[in-house]
């Protein structure tokens, strides 16, 4: 078939580009071998027999039901074309940042029903279990005998895990577990894939021994036949029903009546019951939680990517819609010519490339504290989980606004299905709730920076990323100068502003006569806005400085552009809190006024490079699934065609005019 034409605006705005597309790619990806890594892999998913989503009909034509078959058709193929490709690569990147498998969103376009098995399941039978148990449980699972997921939460708790109700008691004369469901509240409620697809999960339970209750551990469960797929018997297992978004992902219940499990199903690396039903403690209980830390870091550059599929896709639409006439007798602009137009969609690309590289910062602090942990060395782990808590909290409810906004920018059209910006809104907007509900995981980070004030407040921090809190000591108002370095002054001395009064707040509601938890809730509106300019003071100083390294390792031409994103970034937040920025620095509103000129030439500076800027996320067509953002700007035949698919379509009169328009009119001639 003739190459369809590339729209001619978008021809134009990329001969405007300053500097090289692939440079910004191989940068993105983390060299020019991984990009051409992620482009073998995704060659090949894209070839592959009985993956093209190309002639289909759109799968919001279809039921539930065959929805759920067709993502599982294709998710098992998918599967089958990893498995081929990890006979000869290592594929062991699957656990860490990396672009190579996204290629998935093109396979199955909303959530994968395998996502929890590869998501959560691995890691934690990797991670949790003992070498005698990786040994006998991870090739089975990573050759997909088993299909797992990760059953933690429960009809009545999902936050409070110290509350979960299903119950793992050790029987030691028959070497068992018996795991049980006592009321409706203990169902386990959300895993993904448990529904109809996993046979295995990893269940968390108060485990029971010798009469005393030693709190959550996790347990690997069969709940499926492996031959006929049947729930085993004592197993109550089904699917919860249609949600806001994640149509695919097959979340399920499950109820355990009096199932017993052998005493080895316990994953024991941290903690163990011998056969007579001892139990030896783990060295930090806290060690049980440590895939909910993980995938806590992984999301922050998945939002990234969110946003970079997002961006793609409104601001090559902006560059190919035309609307309005300001200046009578010339022609309608691009709708990215509009200055407003640029604020809503620049900020989100920037934004991306923030998330992308504080990610990778979180996951190297990540890999190196992990490393301590198994050397059993756990003094960073609260730092860890503080850093993870709040970056994972703010990094899902800013990507949220701003693939809201991104859809927004597309006006109309937008709003279509075919646009695939609401199956994205719905995957962004979930991360804000999953994995440690936002105010939760606010309120976590909080617990450690009230420990951190009384620390600074003799003078000395043990943690780098509270160091800040010292020099706030020395001056509390930063003497302001419209300068990055001073941004990120001003935005520390908000963090420890904040993390003051909330501190304060804290301990007059103590003197008062509080009980501390009484205390604690009614200074956590207080302590959730410390948490969130802590996180804001991590974002800016971290994105700034990397962006600003990164800057030191290409062309000139790029390095100019990446300084722009980078001070956009910046900018933007620093206008967005101006209240906050007077409250702790010498701040005018001159500096203000002329921050917001600023801001305006960025935007102004950035507008020529927009598409190269979204063509450099490289986000084929195939992964994209979008009527408006496909590479060649054919927007509006794209959205016809996909119109024209639709099962009404297909006749030009629909029965229900004959059984009701029709009697209706008549009625209305009577
Ligand atoms: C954009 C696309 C996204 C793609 C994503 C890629 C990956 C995909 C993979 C999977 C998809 C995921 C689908 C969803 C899965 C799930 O949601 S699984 C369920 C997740 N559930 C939760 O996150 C529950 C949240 N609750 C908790 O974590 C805890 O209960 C708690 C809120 C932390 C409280 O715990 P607890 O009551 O036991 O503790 P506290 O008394 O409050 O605190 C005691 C001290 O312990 C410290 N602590 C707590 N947690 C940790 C930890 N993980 N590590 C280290 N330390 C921890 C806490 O700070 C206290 O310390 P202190 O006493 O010194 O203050
Ligand atoms: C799409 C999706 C996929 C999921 N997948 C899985 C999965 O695979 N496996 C799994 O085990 N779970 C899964 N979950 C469950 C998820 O982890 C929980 O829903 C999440 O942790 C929030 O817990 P909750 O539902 O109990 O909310 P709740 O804790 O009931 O939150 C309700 C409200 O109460 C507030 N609140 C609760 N506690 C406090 C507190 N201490 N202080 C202040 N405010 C508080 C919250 O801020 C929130 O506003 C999934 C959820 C979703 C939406």
């Amino acid at each position: 078939m003739a190459e369809k034409k590339v729209c001619e605006d978008l021809v134009k705005e990329r001969k405007k580009c300053t500097f090289n597309v692939e440079e910004l790619t191989r940068l993105i990806d983390g060299g020019e071998d991984k990009t051409m890594e992620r482009r073998e892999v995704e060659d090949m998913v894209i070839n592959a027999g009985g993956l093209s989503t190309k002639d289909e009909v759109p799968e919001e034509y279809l039921s539930h039901k065959e929805r759920y078959e067709n993502a599982i058709r294709k998710a098992s193929r998918l599967f089958e074309v990893f498995r081929e490709y990890a006979k000869t690569h290592d594929t062991t990147d699957a656990f860490s940042p990396t672009n190579k498998y996204r290629v998935s969103f093109g396979v199955v376009k909303d959530i994968s029903p395998f996502m929890l098995h590869m998501g959560m399941f691995v890691p934690t039978l990797m991670n949790q279990s003992d070498p005698d148990q990786v040994a006998e449980w991870l090739p089975k699972a990573l050759s997909m005998q088993y299909i797992g997921t990760y059953a933690q939460t429960e009809l009545g708790h999902g936050t409070f895990l110290r509350g979960l109700e299903t119950t793992a008691t050790y029987d030691p004369s028959t070497e068992e577990f018996v795991l049980n469901s006592p009321t409706l509240t203990s169902y386990k409620w959300w895993p993904g894939g448990l529904a109809h697809t996993a046979n295995h999960c990893v269940v968390v339970a108060q485990l029971y021994t010798k009469g005393v209750c030693h709190g959550v551990h996790p347990f690997l469960v069969q709940i499926r036949d492996l031959e006929t797929h049947m729930p085993l018997e004592g197993i109550k297992v089904g699917e919860i029903g249609p949600k806001l978004g994640f149509q695919t992902a097959n979340n399920g219940f499950l109820g355990f009546n009096h199932y017993r499990i052998p005493r080895r199903s316990m994953l024991m690396k941290n903690a163990q019951v011998l056969k007579d039903g001892t139990y030896i403690k783990s060295k930090n209980d806290k060690l049980t939680y440590g895939t909910m830390v993980f995938v806590r870091v992984l999301i922050v550059t998945d939002l990234a990517y969110e946003l970079s599929r997002a961006g793609t896709i409104a601001v090559r639409y902006s560059a190919v819609r035309h609307q309005s006439q300001p200046k009578p007798n010339e022609p309608e602009p691009q709708i990215l010519d509009y200055v407003t137009q640029q604020h809503k969609l620049f900020i989100g690309v920037a934004t991306s490339h923030a998330f992308r590289v504080t990610g990778n910062w979180l996951w190297n602090s990540y890999s190196k504290v992990i490393k301590d942990v198994s050397k059993g060395n756990m003094d960073q782990l609260p730092e860890l989980h503080a850093l993870a808590c709040c970056l994972k909290a703010v990094c899902s409810r800013d990507a949220a606004a701003r693939v809201e906004e991104f859809r927004l920018a597309c006006g109309g059209h937008g709003y279509m299905a075919s646009s695939n910006l609401p199956i994205i809104n719905g995957i962004v907007t979930a991360t804000i709730t999953y994995e440690g509900e936002f105010t939760v995981l606010m309120l976590q980070t909080a617990r450690f920076l009230v420990k951190a004030w009384k620390e600074a407040t003799t003078g000395k921090v043990k943690t780098p990323t509270v160091s800040y809190l010292v020099e706030f000591f020395k001056n509390d108002r930063v003497i302001w100068e419209n300068t990055p370095s001073t941004m990120i002054k001003g935005f520390q001395a908000i963090a420890a502003g904040k993390i003051r009064t909330a501190y304060e707040t804290l301990e007059k509601h103590v003197k008062s006569g509080m009980d501390y938890e009484d205390a604690w809730n009614s200074a956590s509106v207080q302590l959730v806005n410390a948490s969130e300019a802590h996180c804001r003071a991590i974002l800016t100083e971290i994105s700034w400085k990397e962006m600003v390294r990164l800057s030191t390792t290409v062309s000139p031409s790029l390095a100019q552009v990446l300084l722009q994103l980078a001070e956009l970034y910046l900018i933007y937040w620093t206008l967005e809190k101006r209240g906050d920025h007077l409250m702790y620095s010498t701040i005018t509103r001159d500096d203000i006024q002329k921050l917001q000129t600023r801001y305006e030439e960025l935007l102004a500076l950035i507008r020529p490079n927009a598409i190269g800027l979204v063509d450099a996320f490289d986000v084929r067509d195939e992964i994209l699934n979008s009527t408006l953002g496909a590479y060649d700007g054919r927007v509006y035949e794209r959205l016809m065609e996909e119109a024209l698919k639709s099962p009404l379509n297909a006749e030009p009169v629909n029965q229900s005019f004959h059984k009701y328009l029709k009697p209706l009119m008549l009625k209305a001639k009577l």
